[in-house]
């Protein structure tokens, strides 16, 4: 896996076609007292078995490790689904709301958005597209969201913070499918 952001040299992003899913579903409107940011994964495991690992909304703490757990308060796993998570010690956060917005897995697209829970992050809604690498049979994940920035923070610390999380979520992904992939090719 990788172990920081990797950022596509210009050469790639220059002869790869934006995917119209990363036009279409990256793009957030910002109000002034927010901020927005994406990271970018590279994940050396096919689309079909990165997605069998985020594809699961009542199971996010399957790859981040911030969470300790996770149950479905509302729906059937769809969207519209709502999930309630508990955070581990440490954080400026306790629990979460969190409601199912997207969940497209023709266009490998999940989003969600917390709706409440004792933390810092008011309208915080994330956005997470899976694409097939340019090259190999690899994943790139692309992570955007958009978030209201907290009484007394800035927009630069809000991002640092949020980015922060997850790259780590976007780094534990990546050595879960990893590893899933080494097993299904046993
Ligand atoms: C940044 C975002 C999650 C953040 C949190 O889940 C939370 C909503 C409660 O605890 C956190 C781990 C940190 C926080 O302050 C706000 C990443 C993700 O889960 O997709």
């Amino acid at each position: 896996s990788t172990s920081c952001q990797k950022r596509w040299s210009p050469l790639t992003c220059a002869i790869t076609p934006v995917p119209e899913t990363v036009s279409r579903y990256h793009a957030h409107a910002v109000g002034p007292n927010q901020c927005c940011s994406a990271v970018v994964q590279q994940i050396a495991a096919p689309v079909s078995t990165v997605w069998s690992v985020v594809r699961h909304f009542d199971n996010p703490q399957a790859y981040k490790h911030f969470l300790k757990s996770c149950h479905v308060i509302l729906g059937d796993g769809d969207v519209g689904t709502l999930r309630e998570v508990h955070v581990i010690s440490g954080l400026p956060a306790a629990n979460s709301t969190e409601r199912l917005e997207i969940l497209d897995h023709e266009r490998h697209v999940i989003s969600f958005s917390v709706v409440g829970g004792d933390h810092r992050l008011a309208n915080y809604r994330s956005v997470t597209t899976l694409h097939a690498s340019p090259t190999g049979n690899g994943t790139v994940v692309v992570e955007s969201y958009v978030v209201d920035i907290p009484p007394g923070n800035t927009k630069e610390d809000t991002c640092v913070f949020v980015d922060t999380i997850v790259r780590c979520n976007l780094q534990s992904l990546a050595q879960i499918a990893e590893n899933k992939n080494r097993r299904n090719n046993k």
